[in-house]
């Protein structure tokens, strides 16, 4: 695996937004859709696609086809912000939940909810969760993927934890990670430092 940070001036200036902690749930949601876009299409690079032959209006062109069918995969909840920006960007998609959670009691990750499309395995399936902190998260919902028959795995994340991305990469070396930040710490309860702050508290302005 590796982590692609994908970032420019243009993005880390709205990454600097996100980070502030008074900015308001409408921006918070508009860039994390922003950036997950551009997220989704840097790791897009990877896609199969065909050629064919059209007619333009003023002569021949061969142009790209995607050939391979995209499974959008949130991890809920916080995912579910990022994957509303990327369905609108390719709304063909077919598009599955997991819901899993780290119990700090347990030690352990819960699954409490998954809905994925049922051709999943034949799929480039993009995983999307804003933020891997100690990775257990992550590395549950893409065991989980694989348990189903998924091989061809990217997972998009917003910020990812330096200890996160190795833990990952640790635990699945075939899945290419893509994310805007890899921040250096990780503070008590679990947060990254400087981070974001609890994603899906900021994003949908609640708990
Ligand atoms: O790498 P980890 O240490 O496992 O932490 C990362 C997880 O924490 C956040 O979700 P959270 O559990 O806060 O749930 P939420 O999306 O419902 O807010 C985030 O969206 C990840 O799913
Ligand atoms: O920094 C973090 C860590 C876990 N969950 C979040 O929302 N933010």
């Amino acid at each position: 695996m590796t982590l692609r940070l994908v970032n420019n001036a243009i993005m880390m200036d709205k990454l600097g937004t996100l980070r502030q902690a008074e900015t308001e749930p409408d921006t918070f949601r508009r860039i994390i859709g922003e950036l997950s876009v551009q997220l989704f299409f840097a790791a897009a690079s990877e896609l199969p696609f065909s050629e064919r032959e059209i007619c333009t209006p003023i002569s021949t062109a061969t142009v790209r086809k995607v050939s391979k069918e995209i499974s959008l995969i949130s991890v809920m909840r916080a995912g579910n912000g990022m994957l509303e920006a990327i369905l609108h960007v390719w709304p063909k998609s077919s598009v599955g939940h997991i819901g899993i959670y780290r119990d700090k009691f347990l030690n352990n990750t819960v699954e409490y909810y998954c809905k994925t499309p049922g051709h999943l395995s034949d799929t480039a399936v993009f995983v999307m969760d804003p933020i891997i902190a100690t990775g257990d998260t992550a590395i549950a919902s893409v065991s989980r993927l694989k348990d189903m028959g998924c091989r061809d795995i990217s997972f998009l994340s917003i910020v990812t934890s330096a200890l996160g991305k190795d833990l990952f990469r640790e635990a699945h070396p075939d899945v290419n990670l893509y994310a805007v930040s890899c921040d250096d710490e990780l503070v008590e309860d679990g947060y990254i430092k400087p981070g974001l702050g609890d994603v899906g508290a900021r994003f949908y302005n609640s708990k």
